[in-house]
Formats: C-alpha cells, structure tokens, sequence
C-alpha cells in the first residue's frame, strides 16, 4: 500500500537483524526525502534546560589533537554540562589524543573497531558495544586501520582524597541486568558504582509500548545517545518523536520521560553524574 501515511512506509521495513548492532547511529533514517532538502527543516532544538540533535544537525570537523579523525561535539559546558559529549569518525591510519590534565574519559565503540593501548604497551581490541574508560591523565592511545566511530564523554575529574579510579575495558553484553524497582527498562551499567567514579553510563533498554513510570526531575545531568529504536521523549513541556542516532541533552531538574514505540526494541546510553554532593 502506497498511501501516504500508510503504516508500512512509516515503519522502517529493513530486517535490522541482517544489520551490525547500532547501525542505525551512523546511518541514520534522514526525514522524508521531500523534508530531507526542505529549506532550515531540522528536528534540531536547544532551550535552557535541554537540546535535541538530530544527524542532520552533525557538523564535524578534525578534533585537535587526534590524528585522521572527525569530531561533533553534541554537548559542551558552553550548553550549561559539566561535561563534554562528542562524536568520534576515526578513519584509515587515525589515532586519538590525549584529554586535557585531570580529565577522565569513557569511549564507546558504535561502529567499526580500534585498538586501545595503554603506558605499559597492553593493547585491547575494542569493537561495536565495547568500551572503554581511562582515569585522568592516563596516558593510552586508540588507534583504528580503517573506519570506527566513537562516542566519547570526557569530565573533569571529581577528586576525592584516599579514592582513585581504575583503567576498565569492557562490553555491554558482559555486564549483568540491574535492579530496577517501580519500572520496567532493562538497565546496565559500564562502570563500577562505588565512590571513586564521578559519573555512570546507563545502557537503558526499553521494549515497544514500555515507558519510564517516574517522569524524572532531578540534580544530574545527562547526555544521551538513543543507539537503537524510536519512541517520544518529553523535556520538559515539549514531547519529540526520536529514533536512532539522536543526541539528547538534559540539564538539572529537567522533567524527562520516555516511551518506546515501533517494531524493535528501544536502546539508549546515557551519561549520568553520581557520588558527589551537588554542594
Ligand atoms: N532519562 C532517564 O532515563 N533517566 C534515568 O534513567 C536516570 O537514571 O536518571
Ligand atoms: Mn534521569
């Protein structure tokens, strides 16, 4: 059925199981192709206390430092963050560089494949849904032959005396389901949550028709990247259709929700600040 609405054009047709996990975060589905050149139509949005960036918003350029690679720094503390969210497209022959002094940063692994190596000359091969998390001034480097993107959080690290933070490399997959009381999301965690780490990534999975029950207000930040799926997102009173590939930032106390919707299964990681008093 050809109509213009009718459900099949709607929903994306494609069998995602053909597909290479979260291949939707770097092809993402562009609007309507007669929206897709619609002079200034983006989904694009910045308020006070959230933004929504969308891929067409991307806009990349060489990240200083690195070697070979693309970045879009999605979130700033120009935005309002204590932290920085940025897409990494590594290419052929690239290679990162380091953060500034006293600053930790996690890298995930959305397509294609690095190699992280650290001081003592240990390397570890990080491929889609792994990732890594290197404690301030740390010194390592990824390396990538051929083509890998990245998304990269790099804070400021907390300091808290008598606590220091591990080197940690690890995959999605191999971290157990979490408690989750009063909601149905499946969520796991990257990091250990004991004092030592000033921030967590959540891996948050969501069935269609589920939704968070709490409409969350509170002091942590987020920086959000929907890796599979679609749904609604609210921030405070605006309500957006998302899907795969968005970027979502929320300041403190922004009221937030989701619902999942579709054919498959909504995943999002998400950048959540924890273990220090907001004083
Ligand atoms: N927005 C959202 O998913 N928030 C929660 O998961 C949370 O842990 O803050
Ligand atoms: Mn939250």
């Amino acid at each position: 059925d050809e109509g213009f609405c009718s459900a099949s054009s709607m929903l994306d047709q494609t069998d995602s199981s053909s597909k290479p996990l979260y291949w939707k975060v770097t092809s993402p589905t562009l609007s309507p192709s007669h929206l897709q050149d619609l002079p200034g139509f983006t989904r694009s949005v910045y308020k006070r206390d959230h933004a929504l960036i969308t891929p067409e918003s991307h806009v990349f350029s060489p990240l200083p430092d690195w070697t070979n690679t693309l970045g879009a720094y999605l979130i700033t503390p120009a935005i309002g963050s204590h932290f920085v969210m940025y897409l990494a497209k590594m290419q052929e022959n690239s290679r990162s560089g380091l953060p500034p002094n006293d600053v930790e940063r996690l890298i995930f692994v959305t397509q294609g494949a690095v190699t992280l190596t650290n001081a003592s000359g240990i390397s570890s091969k990080l491929v889609v849904d792994s990732y890594a998390y290197l404690p301030p001034n740390f010194d390592h480097s990824l390396k990538c032959d051929g083509s890998a993107t990245l998304v990269v959080f790099e804070r400021r690290y907390a300091f808290l005396d008598n606590h220091i933070t591990e080197h940690i490399v690890g995959s999605t997959d191999k971290q157990p389901l979490l408690e989750t009381p009063g909601e149905v999301f499946e969520l796991r965690k990257l990091l250990p949550a004991s004092m030592p780490y000033d921030f967590n990534i959540h891996i948050m999975d969501f069935q269609p028709g589920e939704f968070l029950n709490v409409k969350e207000v509170h002091y942590n930040q987020h920086g959000l990247l929907l890796l599979e799926g679609q749904g609604i997102y609210r921030l405070g009173d605006s309500w957006y259709p998302v899907q795969a590939g968005d970027v979502i930032w929320m300041a403190p106390f922004v009221p937030q929700w989701y619902a999942a919707l579709g054919k498959t299964r909504s995943r999002y990681l998400l950048y959540k600040d924890v273990n220090r008093n907001p004083l």
